[in-house]
Parts: structure tokens; sequence; C-alpha cells
């Protein structure tokens, strides 16, 4: 990625001081899957940060780093070979732009359909070459890990919220039907920002749209969420880890019990970072309203009644830091 011939688009790109020293998190809540008291941390995590980390996985790393070493490849890149892998629409490369609304970032990233047939190429044709045979077997040997820890992560949310089905919410992201996204953010080292304490704007901060996102990044820090009085603080990053955000349809199916995280990205001076993010979404028509297994008596929903489709559709015309569910609220 290079600083643009057109200043005007890096000129927008926002400085952010970082936070105090003392905003660091003592400790990211983290949930050992493998532990019997999972379902209990992993609600508590949910209705205080939105944010947890999840340990003992059963991902091979193997696996991870395959994908990592194949988007570092692809990065690297000529800029002129990676526009011919298709701009965003929003599926494709796209470089420092988030969508059309203005959002901007210093970062690069490829936004890929990975539930369309054929499974994650029609959205990237480039991804069909035979020069990118590794890239996508690495990329589909991801996407299947993902699913499994998607579901797995929520079902043990289903225990911990005592729900007697424990694929209530799992079953609503699973089958051909699901909106599934996968997105590899690059963010490159920024030298010209060494002396300054604090970075770029990598990723606006935003909640996610999703019902959780699964999230997880090289040994390059970046991510900062907010904590629920407002004070943005450091996540440090765990390369054998994955991160979970809550996202706003699994606020709305908890009828606000669990909080959607506002996260942003934060790009450093020194090194770059690389992420790999997994949304797994429900089908369009995917009603999306809370929960009534987990209604008290005489409890009213808090949001008014939309489908998945209505909720992206709307949420897609907005700016990344925009309250996305406000005109979604009663
Ligand atoms: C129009 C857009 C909204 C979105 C960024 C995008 O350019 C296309 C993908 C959207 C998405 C889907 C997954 C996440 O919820 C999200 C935060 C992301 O990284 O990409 C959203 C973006 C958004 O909410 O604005
Ligand atoms: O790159 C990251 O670490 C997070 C990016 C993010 O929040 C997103 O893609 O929605
Ligand atoms: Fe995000």
């Amino acid at each position: 990625m290079v600083l643009s011939a057109n200043p005007a688009i890096d000129q927008q790109i926002s400085l952010i001081k970082s936070p105090d020293l003392g905003d660091h998190l003592s400790s990211i809540p983290t949930i050992d899957l493998s532990s019997s008291n999972s379902p209990e941390t992993i609600v508590q995590a949910c209705k205080e940060f939105g944010f947890f980390k999840v340990t003992n996985h059963g991902v091979s790393m193997d696996l991870v780093e395959k994908l990592e070493a194949e988007a570092v490849k692809f990065f690297a890149m000529p800029q002129s070979e990676k526009e011919k892998s298709g701009l965003s629409n929003p599926f494709g490369y796209g470089s420092k732009k988030i969508g059309i609304n203005g959002d901007v970032g210093w970062l690069e990233y490829l936004l890929i359909a990975t539930s369309a047939e054929p499974f994650c190429e029609s959205s990237i044709a480039f991804l069909r070459d035979p020069s990118f045979s590794s890239f996508r077997s690495a990329l589909y040997d991801y996407i299947s890990s993902m699913r499994k820890l998607n579901c797995q992560v929520l079902e043990v949310m289903a225990d911990g919220l005592q729900l007697e089905q424990r694929d209530t919410i799992s079953k609503l992201v699973q089958g051909s039907e699901c909106d599934e996204i996968f997105r590899l953010n690059h963010y490159p080292a920024c030298p010209l920002l060494q002396g300054f304490n604090g970075g770029l704007t990598g990723f606006g901060e935003h909640t996610d749209l999703q019902l959780i996102s699964v999230l997880r990044s090289n040994s390059t820090s970046g991510l900062q969420i907010a904590l629920s009085d407002g004070r943005w603080v450091l996540v440090p990053p765990d390369p054998e880890a994955f991160f979970i955000n809550v996202g706003d349809s699994l606020q709305v199916l908890t009828n606000g019990r669990f909080r959607s995280v506002k996260h942003r990205v934060v790009a450093n001076s020194l090194e770059s970072r690389v992420s790999m993010i997994y949304f797994g979404g429900p089908p369009l028509a995917q009603r999306i309203a809370p929960l009534p297994q987990l209604m008290e008596e005489g409890e009213q929903s808090l949001y008014k009644d939309f489908t998945w489709g209505e909720y992206k559709g709307a949420a897609y015309k907005t700016r990344l830091a925009d309250y996305r569910l406000e005109p979604f609220q009663l």
C-alpha cells in the first residue's frame, strides 16, 4: 500500500492519541473452551464487555499460519496486481476506503463472501486462478474451522443462558442460506508516525453487525475496545488465541443482556498488523428479535421487528461510527 498520489484521502485519515497508560485492561476476559465453567464466564464477559478471548479452541495453528502467510504474500504484491483482483464493491480488494459512505483508514483488505457458491470464489474471481490454489485451499480450511468454532462459542453461550436447546443460537448461522463474510485486513507500519504518542486510524470505531465475529491477528497490537463507561483500552495481541466480538444482532437476540462491543484499530509506526475476521451472519430473511425463552414475565422487546437483510441494508448506508441500532429501537 502506498501514500495516495492524491493526498486528499490520506489527509482524511484521522490520528488517534493512545489511551492513557492506566487504561490497559488488567486482563481481557478469557474463556477456556475446555473448562467446565466456560458457560458462566462467557455470559459474564458478554454482559460486561461484549468481548473476550478464547483459548483451548482446538483450531490448528498450522492452518492459521498458512492462511496468514498467503495473506502476507497477497498484500506484498504490486498495487496494480492487487487492484486487478477486483476493487471492493464491497467484495474484493480494498485500500483505505471502507464502504461508500466516507470511512477511511490506514489499511488494505480483502472482503470475501464465503457462503456464496462455489464456496469463496464467486465474490472474488481471482481465487479461481491456478496461481492462487494454495491461497484458496488455506482459505477453505480456515473457513471450515471458523464455522465450527463460531458454533461452539454460540453453544457455550446458550448453555450459559440456560437455554434448553444448545443450538438455539448457533442454528441461526448454519446452512447454505447464511450470509457469511470473511475479512483479511493489513495495516502497514507507518514510519511517519514515529514520536507520536498514538497512531493513525486503521479501522474506525464501530460495532459489528452480525451475532459474533471471530478475530485472529498476528502479534502486532492495534485493537482497542470501548468499556461500558466509554474509556478505550488496548487489547494485547495473542496470535495463538481468538477474540470474539459480540455484534448488534446478538445484542438484540438477548434483548440487550449482551452488549455489542465498540472497537477500533490503530495502525502503528513500526510493525504491520494482519488480522482475519470471520463474520457468521444469518440468512437474509431471518427475523432478528429477542429470544422468547430469555424474556422474563412482562418483559417487552427493546427493538422493532426486523430481518437480518433489513438491518444489513440499513447499516451499509451509514458510517462506521453511527449507532446503527438506533432506528430499530422502541
Ligand atoms: C458497506 C459496508 C459495511 C461494512 C463495511 C462495508 O464496506 C462492507 C462490509 C460491512 C462489514 C460486514 C462485517 C462487519 O459487521 C463490518 C463492521 C465489517 O468489517 O464489514 C461491516 C461494515 C460496517 O458495519 O460498516
Ligand atoms: O483488524 C482488526 O483487528 C479488526 C477489524 C474489524 O473490527 C473489522 O473488520 O470489523
Ligand atoms: Fe469490527
